[in-house]
C-alpha cells in the first residue's frame, strides 16, 4: 500500500521536503511501511512561522464572511472525498473504515462548517458610558501552533484550524509523528477552497519539533492535543513567551451507572465510552462506577455483547475493533493490564491479545487505589468499580487529578442534574457518553487542560479583545 503525499511539509502554499531525520509512516494493522517522510529542521519550523507570519495580516483584513466562506468550501470539498480521506485516515491509525467514513473527516468538516457559518456573527460589544461610550474588538492573535496527537488527526487538526482561521490567525501545525498524512491533506483542500499561501502550513516531527514551534517568535498562541506530561512541558515552554495557550489533554472519566438506569443503553454507552477507536479517545469513561443492584446484570449483559465484537482488517467495513496506533502503545496497555492482573483485579474478558491486537477488555472487582483504576490507559480497557450511595460515588469519581469528561446513566433526572452538577469534569453526559458536536463546548477541567474547542467559546481562545475609549467631549485636565 503507498500513501505517500508530494513532499512531507506544507509551507507556502507548497509541498516542500522536509530537512531533518526520517519519520516513517507505518500501517498499524501490518506494520508496512506506508510513506516515508521527513521531518522539519529548525530552519524550516522557522521558516513556516515566519512565513504565516507575512501571510496573517491580508488574510485578517478580508471580510469575516469571505474567510468564513473559504471554510465553509473546505467543508464541501471533504464531504465529496470522504471516502478517499477515510481510507487515508485507516492506513494511518488503523482505525476500522466504518468508523473512519462517519466520525474522523466529517466531525472535520463540521467544525469547517460550524466556524465558517459563524463568520459573519463574531462581533463586539458597544459599552455606553454617558456623553462618551467605548467598544470593543475582538482581534486575531497572529500566528498559532497547533500540535496534534494521533487518535483524531484530521478532526483535531480541523478542530484547531476552524475557530483560528475564521479569526483571522495562520497557523503552523504539527501532526503527531504516528500519523502525519492527514494534515497535509487539509494544508491542500484548504488551499483548494482558496485560503491564501502561507495561512496554513504544516511541519512534520517528534517531540522536538513540538517544542521548536511553540517557542518560536512569530507563535502567539500553542493548542495542543496529547497527554498531560506533554501539556505541562508545553504550557511551562509557551509561558515563558506570555503565550495563549489551549491544553486538550488526558483523562480518567467517570461513568457512573445508577440502579435504575436502563440496561441495554448503559452497557452500550459504557462500549462505546471503551472500545470505539481500539478504546484511543481522550474523554473515555475508563472508570465505570456500577450501583450494587444493577452490577451483575450489567456485567453479565457487557460479556454476552463483548464476544461479538469483530476484530480485523479495518479496511474491512464489517471489522468493529482494528488495531492498536503502534507497537510501543501495545505494550503500554498490555503493560497496564499486567498491573490490573498482579494487583489483584479480575479480567472479565479480553486481555493482552497478540501483535498489535488488544481485544476488549474489562476488569471486574478493582478498587481505586489500583493502577488500572488511577492511570490513564489509552487503550480498549474498562475498569468497573462496586458502589452504593450517590454521595460515595461523586466523592470516588472526583478523586483524581484529572477532569476531562463523565457520564451519568440514571432515569431520575432530577438526580442526573444533581450528580453532574458536582462532578469536576469540563465534559457531562447524561444517559449517553462520548458525543461531541461542534455546537458544545469540549475540554477539560484540572490537569485535563484550559480552554474550550468547539462552539463559539473556542473563538475567545483564538482572539483577544481590544478596547476602545471614544472621548466625544473636551478633556477635562486639573492642570
Ligand atoms: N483532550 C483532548 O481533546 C484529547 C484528544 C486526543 C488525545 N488526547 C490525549 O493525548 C494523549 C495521546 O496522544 P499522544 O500519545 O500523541 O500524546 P503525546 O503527549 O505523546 O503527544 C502529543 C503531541 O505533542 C508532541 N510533543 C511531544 N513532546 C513535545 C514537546 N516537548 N513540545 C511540543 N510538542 C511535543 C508530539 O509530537 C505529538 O504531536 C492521551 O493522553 C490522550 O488523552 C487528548
Ligand atoms: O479524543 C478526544 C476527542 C474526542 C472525543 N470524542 C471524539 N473525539
Amino acid at each position: 500500500m503507498n500513501a505517500q503525499p508530494a513532499a512531507s511539509l506544507f509551507i507556502d502554499g507548497h509541498p516542500v521536503e522536509g530537512e531533518g531525520a526520517a519519520l516513517p509512516v507505518l500501517y498499524p494493522y501490518t506494520g508496512e511501511e506506508i510513506a516515508s517522510l521527513r521531518e522539519a529542521s529548525g530552519d524550516q519550523v522557522a521558516q513556516a512561522c515566519q512565513i504565516a507570519a507575512s501571510a496573517q495580516p491580508a488574510w485578517a483584513v478580508l471580510a469575516p464572511v469571505e474567510r468564513g466562506r473559504v471554510l465553509i468550501r473546505a467543508a464541501a470539498i471533504i464531504r465529496e472525498r470522504n471516502e478517499e480521506l477515510s481510507r487515508l485516515e485507516t492506513l494511518d491509525t488503523g482505525k476500522p473504515i466504518q468508523e473512519t467514513l462517519v466520525a474522523d473527516w466529517e466531525s472535520g468538516a463540521q467544525a469547517l462548517e460550524f466556524f465558517g457559518g459563524l463568520a459573519a456573527s463574531i462581533t463586539g460589544q458597544m459599552i455606553p458610558l454617558g456623553r462618551d461610550w467605548a467598544y470593543t474588538r475582538r482581534e486575531p492573535l497572529g500566528v498559532c501552533a497547533g500540535i496534534g496527537a494521533w487518535n483524531y488527526p484530521s478532526q483535531i487538526a480541523c478542530w484547531k484550524a476552524a475557530p483560528a482561521l475564521v479569526m483571522g490567525n495562520a497557523m503552523v501545525y504539527k501532526p503527531s509523528e504516528e500519523t502525519p498524512l492527514g494534515a497535509l491533506k487539509l494544508a491542500e483542500i484548504l488551499l483548494e477552497a482558496g485560503l491564501p499561501e502561507g495561512v496554513y502550513n504544516v511541519v512534520q516531527g517528534r517531540g522536538q519539533v513540538g517544542a521548536a514551534l511553540t517557542t518560536d517568535p512569530n507563535v502567539a498562541k500553542v493548542s495542543l492535543t496529547g497527554s498531560v506530561p506533554t501539556g505541562r512541558r508545553v504550557y511551562t515552554a509557551a509561558a515563558e513567551g506570555m503565550r495563549h495557550v489551549t491544553m486538550e489533554l488526558g483523562g480518567k472519566s467517570p461513568l457512573i451507572v445508577f440502579d435504575d438506569a436502563n440496561l441495554e443503553d448503559a452497557v452500550s454507552a459504557a462500549m462505546l465510552a471503551n472500545f470505539y477507536s481500539s478504546g484511543q479517545i481522550c474523554s473515555n469513561g475508563t472508570r465505570v462506577f456500577l450501583q450494587e443492584g444493577i452490577r451483575e446484570a450489567f456485567l453479565d449483559r457487557l460479556a454476552e455483547r463483548v464476544r461479538n465484537v469483530r476484530m480485523g482488517d479495518p479496511l474491512d467495513p464489517e471489522t468493529q475493533h482494528g488495531p492498536i496506533v503502534s507497537p510501543a502503545q501495545a505494550e503500554k496497555i498490555r503493560a497496564a493490564i499486567a498491573a490490573g492482573e498482579a494487583e489483584g483485579a479480575q479480567l472479565l474478558c479480553g486481555g493482552p491479545g497478540e501483535g498489535a491486537f488488544i481485544p476488549p477488555t474489562v476488569f471486574t472487582d478493582a478498587s481505586d487505589e489500583m493502577t488500572i483504576t488511577r492511570d490513564e490507559i489509552f487503550g480498549p480497557v474498562m475498569t468497573t468499580l462496586a458502589f452504593y450511595d450517590e454521595q460515595e460515588v461523586v466523592c470516588r469519581a472526583n478523586a483524581t487529578g484529572y477532569g476531562l469528561a463523565a457520564g451519568v446513566f440514571t432515569q431520575d433526572l432530577t438526580r442526573a442534574h444533581r450528580v453532574v452538577g458536582r462532578l469536576e469534569a469540563g465534559t457531562c453526559w447524561i444517559n449517553t457518553y462520548n458525543l461531541t458536536p461542534v455546537e458544545m463546548p469540549f475540554g477539560g477541567v484540572k490537569q485535563s487542560g484550559l480552554g474550550r474547542e468547539n462552539s463559539a467559546a473556542a473563538i475567545e481562545h483564538y482572539s483577544q479583545l481590544k478596547s476602545v475609549y471614544v472621548g466625544m467631549g473636551g478633556v477635562d485636565a486639573p492642570y
